[in-house]
């Protein structure tokens, strides 16, 4: 630790959503941590500046980590590699090279061959939106949400529990879990849900018998939660299929057997296995609730800048 402050000096690379979002957070809840950024687009770049996701945007990612003591890659999944690339022979000796990207497996092998004699701990906070780029992000994203540190075999305890007090500083709870069952719980509590809603709004544009102007007039509650969703980043998004492939395909199968099921109790009209699944799916959202994870709470995890846009 600097004094009070697990880390002097933060670096962001990518100043998106995540990336914009872990500045002004730090900002907000670690004043005196010295901040600096990059982006590989210049108008991200100028506009993060304009916003002040980070005290100084830096023209190369060697430049915006020279000097840091935790660098936070914030880049789509499939660009970790090329990211971390770019910043190895710049890095300090001491330090700790992390991340926020939503798989984790692919994402810690990347990194431990780009940086093979940096200390890398990949993290991913469980708290997004469907929106992305430099306007995107806001200080209180990751308040009350859950940061998943999957460190690797061997990482030092002492870097492990400062990574937990940076995130836990951003207002978020951490939990330490191995990568590959990240990756199998996260492609069913949110890389299916993706899937799900990008197919479903596909389909409801493709169909011939009802018009694009019908699906957007009458879209009830359901169908406007699953365009949200399907709203979300289509470059971050196709990056997360691609490198959860085995974990995803694995639910895909699982979803795809119960939903053959739920088709053949609606064509039997089995009443009863219906109204079983919804009394227990139910429970589930129950659960959710009294966890405190309801992001239906006009105060839970948005700004006002979010909640208006
Ligand atoms: N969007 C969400 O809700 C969440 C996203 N994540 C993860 O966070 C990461 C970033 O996602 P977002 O911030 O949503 O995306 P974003 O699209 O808002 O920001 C990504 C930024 O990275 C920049 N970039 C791409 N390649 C780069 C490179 N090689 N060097 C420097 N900059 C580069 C892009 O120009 C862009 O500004 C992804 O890995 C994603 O899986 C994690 C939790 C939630
Ligand atoms: O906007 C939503 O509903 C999300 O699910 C946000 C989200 C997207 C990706 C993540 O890895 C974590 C959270």
């Amino acid at each position: 630790m600097t004094g009070d402050l697990p880390f002097a000096h933060v670096a962001i690379i990518g100043l998106g959503l995540l990336g914009g979002s872990v500045g002004l957070g730090v900002s907000a809840h670690l004043p005196g941590v010295r901040l600096t950024g990059y982006d590989a687009d210049p108008a991200t770049r100028a506009r993060a500046a304009e916003r002040g996701l980070v005290d100084e945007v830096f023209p190369s990612a060697a430049e915006a980590v020279a000097e840091a003591d935790l660098v936070i890659l914030c880049v789509p999944v499939g660009a970790m590699a090329s990211a971390a690339g770019e910043i190895a022979a710049a890095l300090k000796p001491g330090a700790l090279v992390s991340d926020v990207g939503s798989s984790k497996q692919s994402v810690a092998k990347a990194l431990a061959t780009a940086l093979p004699d940096q200390a890398v701990i990949p993290a991913h906070p469980v708290a997004g939106t469907e929106r992305s780029g430099p306007d995107a992000g806001f200080a209180t994203l990751f308040q009350h949400r859950w940061c998943i540190i999957t460190p690797p075999e061997g990482a030092d305890p002492e870097l492990i529990a400062r990574l937990t007090a940076f995130w836990e500083a951003l207002g978020a709870r951490v939990e330490i879990m191995d990568a590959a069952h990240h990756d199998l719980v996260l492609a069913i509590t949110s890389h299916l849900p993706h899937l799900i809603a990008y197919t479903i709004v596909g389909t409801a544009s493709d169909l011939e018998t009802v018009t694009r102007g019908e699906v957007i007039k009458y879209s009830a509650g359901g169908f406007r939660d699953f365009t949200r969703i399907a709203a979300s980043d289509p470059v971050m998004w196709r990056d997360v299929f691609l490198s959860n492939k085995d974990a995803v395909l694995d639910m895909l199968q699982r979803f795809s057997e119960d939903l053959s099921a739920l088709q053949r109790a609606i064509r039997w009209g089995d009443g009863d296995a219906l109204f079983d699944l919804f009394t227990r799916t139910r429970a589930v959202r129950r659960s959710i609730i009294e966890e405190g994870q309801d992001d239906a709470r006009p105060d839970f995890g948005r700004s006002d800048h979010e909640a208006a846009g």
